[in-house]
């Protein structure tokens, strides 16, 4: 599938607002690989697709998981949580994707994971800071993003990790550790 074909699919799966978004990841995406040393255009295939499965039914996509066996333990947390596992698979599914690297950054692209490679650190720092984004913290995310990628998405945990707390939710524990391997690489680096 070309990129066009892709985008205007994409597109078809979602309200304006929502795909405005999908642009700006994309930008975002595009510059944090070229400022990062990570492959744009894969980057930017991963941003096209990373919401794909946001405006499914609850149904459709509890159906997936438990088809095709992704962590049932997503289904005892926010709903939120669930397009992302569900993207990648259909990414492969339903857009021939094929490249893992890709479909580990939408896979992982809300909650994060312990050991996220360059692509799923670029895709889920640019969900958090693309141009249109608005909330506490997001200026200081984009002011860390200037140099260093794992400040910048350690700070962008911290503000989910934050809200979930504010708001008496319970944390799904991948971003727990994600967050914590991030700070420890950063602090093994600096040693
Ligand atoms: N670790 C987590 N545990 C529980 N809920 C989470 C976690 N991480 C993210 N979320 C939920 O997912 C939302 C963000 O999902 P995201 O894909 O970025 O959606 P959006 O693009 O609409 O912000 C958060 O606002 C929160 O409700």
């Amino acid at each position: 599938m070309t990129r066009d074909e892709m985008m205007a699919a994409v597109k078809a799966e979602m309200p304006e607002r929502r795909w405005t978004h999908t642009l700006g990841v994309m930008a975002t995406s595009v510059v944090l690989a070229e400022r990062f040393g990570g492959d744009p255009e894969r980057a930017e295939r991963a941003a096209i697709l990373h919401d794909v499965a946001k405006y499914w039914p609850t149904a459709r996509m509890e159906t997936i998981i438990r088809e095709q066996h992704l962590p049932e333990e997503l289904l005892h947390y926010d709903k939120e949580l669930w397009h992302a596992p569900v993207g990648a698979f259909v990414a492969q599914r339903d857009y021939g994707v094929d490249d893992p690297e890709i479909l580990d950054a939408i896979r992982y692209h809300t909650s994060g994971r312990e050991g996220m490679t360059r692509m799923d650190k670029i895709v889920c720092l640019a969900d958090y800071m693309e141009p249109g984004r608005e909330f506490p913290g997001v200026a200081h995310i984009r002011e860390l993003a200037e140099h260093s990628l794992e400040q910048a998405l350690i700070a962008g945990f911290d503000s989910t990790i934050s809200y979930l707390l504010q708001q008496g939710k319970r944390i799904f524990p991948l971003t727990v550790a994600a967050r914590n391997d991030l700070i420890l690489r950063l602090r093994e680096a600096e040693e």
